[in-house]
């Protein structure tokens, strides 16, 4: 099991994001904005489908890697914190009382 978490790279990439260092490629993206960092986003999982169809496992765990690094970024830039995703997704498994609350009634 890595000990490294997605909260952890997703607090990485707060801490570089306006870091102003012109060896980072966080700050780079997070200069350029939105359209780029979403292309970059939608390349990588182009190269994660590749790899996938290929069946070439050391290509998938490089790119799946690249892939969750972009996403990441795409989610701090839009300003969801990876908890609102998580909270989703376990919400999905019935486990959490946010499946309950969204499909009770208003009112
Ligand atoms: N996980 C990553 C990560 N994965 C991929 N990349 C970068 O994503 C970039 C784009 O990947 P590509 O394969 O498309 O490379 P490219 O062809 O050179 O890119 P372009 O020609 O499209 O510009 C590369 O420069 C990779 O280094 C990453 N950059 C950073 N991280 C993490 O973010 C941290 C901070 O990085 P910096 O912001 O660079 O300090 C690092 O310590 C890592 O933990």
């Amino acid at each position: 099991m890595a000990d490294f978490s997605l909260a952890e790279l997703e607090s990485i990439i707060h801490q570089r994001a306006h870091s102003g260092d012109p060896d980072s490629w966080t700050a780079k993206l997070f200069a350029k904005g939105m359209d780029k960092a979403a292309q970059k986003l939608g390349e990588e999982a182009v190269e994660t489908v590749i790899a996938a169809i290929r069946a070439d496992k050391k290509a998938l765990v490089s790119e799946s890697a690249d892939l969750v690094y972009h996403w990441l970024v795409v989610l701090g830039m839009a300003g969801v914190p990876l908890d609102d995703v998580l909270k989703e997704l376990e919400a999905r498994t019935g486990r959490s009382g946010i499946a309950e609350k969204a499909s009770r009634p208003k009112g």
